[in-house]
């Protein structure tokens, strides 16, 4: 018999309070498919009021006895969190923030199957930042979430508090402070952009609503489903209670694409490269811009003299790189999705080292480059490490750069004017020409 020492809440025993939260930690509490595992409370434990839970060792769950007069089942003393839950942990739990609700849209798909352990682990908020997930998925995904939740559940991450899984985003989203919005219909074969816009606005549509309702008034979103920017411009157009500068839409992957060619082309490993702007949208007609891009502190076209190269070959790698994955891999990004999704969550977490930058796709209004305002554009910002940012204001445009970044502002003008009925804007005119809208996986 192995004993594992537990303990108890100082308030009044959730073991006998059959409405607490801890009552949902008997395994996959279902109502309206909102589904939540849970672990027990931080900061509320005495080491006086303790709680044995024994093990057998050759049985499949812990055994909760009786101590203190406090009474205990084996249905609420739940499995893996008995055992994971001891008083070592605990001392460590004291000195840990307060737990932040983190949602996750598609949350059975692949760019979460990475993202969700990575969040789990700390490694993007932090080693004493505990977390609750709260996954959003569909009738078509609940099976898959169920897997999902097992998986994370079988992980053992101590900073993983609380896993709840649903298909309302109005009960998902409830008091969340981060939401990352990844689910999104694929683009088939045959179907329109148009259409391809339509469809997957009408899913950021309603999800603004409920972040509007149910989020944490100062939620930060990140929009990851295509075609993000226009998907982001979507959402915070139908959460007006949220400040519109709260919304982005990831550029990321495409900031990490372009450091990763510039070094290979310099030779350098690719941490030398810095100051990494990716403007506009997430598309082919996205810029990623060598100008203003150092290597080891230099301007990138002092390093790189291929002037050629940066304008065309670069250019093109990056705008298409993600169609030549698809290609190899016969499915998208979601591995380096997930990687720049966290690089995307630290770097408005943590502070911007000094003199350099990151992209992220945010709202234009206000911004210093005369770019349309009322557009989701990936620009350069800083951030001080509290979850805002700001634009960096005195970057440089020669003309190279000013043509490229209108026309991307032009794609964008048009997805818009396709989604005006989803923005509150009108009704929807749609012009998008067949060449200069792909996604990057559309190559
Ligand atoms: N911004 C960027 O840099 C990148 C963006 N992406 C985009 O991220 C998104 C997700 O990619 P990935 O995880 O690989 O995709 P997957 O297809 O693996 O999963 C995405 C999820 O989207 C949901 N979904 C699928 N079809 C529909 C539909 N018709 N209506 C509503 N939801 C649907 C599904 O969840 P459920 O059934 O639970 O709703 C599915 O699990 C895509 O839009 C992709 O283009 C990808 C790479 C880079
Ligand atoms: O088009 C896609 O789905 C993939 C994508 O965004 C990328 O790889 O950048």
């Amino acid at each position: 018999m192995a004993m594992a020492e537990l303990s108890t809440p100082k308030t009044t025993s959730p073991f006998l309070n059959s409405s607490s939260r801890l009552r949902l930690s008997s395994k996959l509490h279902l109502s309206n498919h909102f589904r939540h595992l849970l672990l027990p409370p931080l900061h509320t434990t005495t080491p006086n009021s303790k709680i044995s839970c024994s093990v057998s060792q050759n049985s499949q769950a812990p055994v909760a006895v009786q101590e203190n007069g406090l009474v205990k089942t084996k249905k609420e003393c739940y499995g893996v969190f008995c055992l994971t839950y001891d008083l070592k942990a605990e001392e460590e739990t004291r000195s840990w923030k307060k737990l932040i609700n983190i949602a996750v849209s598609g949350a059975a798909g692949m760019i979460s199957n990475h993202l969700l352990f990575k969040l789990a682990s700390g490694e993007v908020f932090g080693p004493d930042q505990p977390i609750a997930l709260k996954l959003l998925g569909s009738e078509r995904s609940i099976q898959a979430l169920e897997g999902v939740a097992m998986e994370l559940e079988d992980s053992l991450f101590p900073l993983l508090r609380e896993v709840d899984i649903g298909t309302d985003p109005n009960e998902v989203f409830q008091d969340v402070e981060w939401a990352i919005l990844i689910g999104a219909k694929p683009r088939g074969p045959g179907m329109e952009r148009a259409d391809l816009l339509d469809i997957n606005g009408q899913i950021f549509a309603e999800q603004g609503k409920a972040l509007n309702k149910a989020a944490s008034p100062n939620v930060k979103v990140l929009v990851v489903g295509n075609p993000c920017n226009t998907n982001a411009l979507i959402c915070l157009k139908n959460a007006p209670n949220i400040p519109a500068k709260n919304f982005h839409a990831l550029t990321r992957l495409d900031e990490n694409r372009a450091k990763c060619q510039l070094a290979l082309k310099a030779g350098v490993f690719y941490d030398k490269v810095s100051n990494m702007t990716i403007w506009g949208n997430h598309s082919t007609t996205q810029v990623p811009d060598f100008l203003n891009a150092r290597i080891n502190g230099l301007p990138v076209k002092e390093v790189i003299t291929d002037h050629k190269w940066l304008e065309e070959g670069f250019t093109e790698s990056v705008q298409k790189r993600g169609g030549l994955l698809i290609q190899k891999w016969g499915r998208s990004s979601a591995a380096s999705t997930a990687v720049s999704i966290v690089d995307a969550i630290k770097s408005l977490v943590t502070p911007t080292p000094e003199g350099d930058w990151f992209s992220t796709g945010v709202y234009t209004d206000g911004n210093p480059y005369g770019i349309e305002e009322g557009l989701v554009f990936s620009m350069p910002c800083r951030s001080k490490g509290d979850g805002d940012y700001e634009l960096v204001k005195d970057v440089e445009i020669d003309d190279y750069l000013r043509q490229r970044i209108a026309k991307s502002e032009a794609e964008l003008l048009a997805e818009k004017r396709c989604v005006a009925h989803l923005t509150g804007e009108g009704i929807a005119y749609c012009d998008l020409g067949p060449v200069d809208t792909m996604l990057p996986g559309e190559v």
